[in-house]
């Protein structure tokens, strides 16, 4: 299939340019505070972002998305009726997954992002090299919200990729995800720029 091997060949050349583009910015930001036009130092590598089809992602990124909308079929949210399924990969390998629980009150409602991240945390897995989001909406990306990205970013040593894909508009759609269908590959300090870090 010669169409798909160009695609494929064009969109890993995008991603290195991707790469040297953001090594430069990370230059170009590094010189602009040493002369002292810029106060806080950037000092973190930020991952390039890209959109690829699903088939497209290595076999860990599959495996997280998939694990994700597995883990949304179990959400409880009967108040706003929107499903979100979530899935980390640890350090260590394993994969944590959680689903978002709504509670009467609003307030106490747990994101999917923060139920797998207390579920893997509270097993002594503190460090993550990946995470997945999966939400349906037929024509956006869903990513995390603020508390999430605050959340995640406490046990990432370093960025880490954030897979973020719609999930089936029905629960019972097999396959759950297509090959051609699109996956943002984001990260968390792209969701998460100038965060606040430390107070030391
Ligand atoms: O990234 C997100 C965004 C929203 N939600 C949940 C919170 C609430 O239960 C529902 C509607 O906001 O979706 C998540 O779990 N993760
Ligand atoms: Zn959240």
């Amino acid at each position: 299939m010669p169409k798909r091997n160009s695609h494929e060949r064009l969109s890993k050349r995008l991603q290195k340019y991707l790469t040297r583009l953001n090594e430069l910015k990370f230059e170009v930001d590094k010189r602009q505070c040493l002369s002292g036009r810029d106060v806080v130092p950037p000092k973190k590598k930020v991952l390039p972002e890209c959109i690829v089809r699903f088939c497209e992602l290595d076999f860990e990124g599959r495996q997280l998305v998939e694990a994700a909308l597995i883990a949304r079929l179990k959400a409880y949210a009967p108040y706003s009726k929107f499903k979100v399924g979530a899935a980390f990969r640890s350090k260590a390998g394993d994969i944590f997954t959680g689903c978002n629980i709504e509670n009467v009150a609003f307030t106490p409602s747990c994101c999917a992002e923060r139920t797998a991240l207390v579920k893997a945390v509270s097993e002594e897995h503190t460090t993550f090299t990946g995470g997945a989001v999966v939400a349906y909406h037929p024509d956006a990306f869903i990513t995390p919200c603020g508390v999430c990205r605050q959340f995640i970013l406490e046990f990432a040593k370093k960025d880490i990729p954030i897979y973020v894909a719609s999930a089936p508009e029905h629960d019972d759609a097999l396959p759950m995800i297509e090959d051609e269908h699109k996956v943002l590959i984001t990260s968390i300090y792209n969701l998460m720029p100038r965060s606040f870090s430390s107070f030391e």
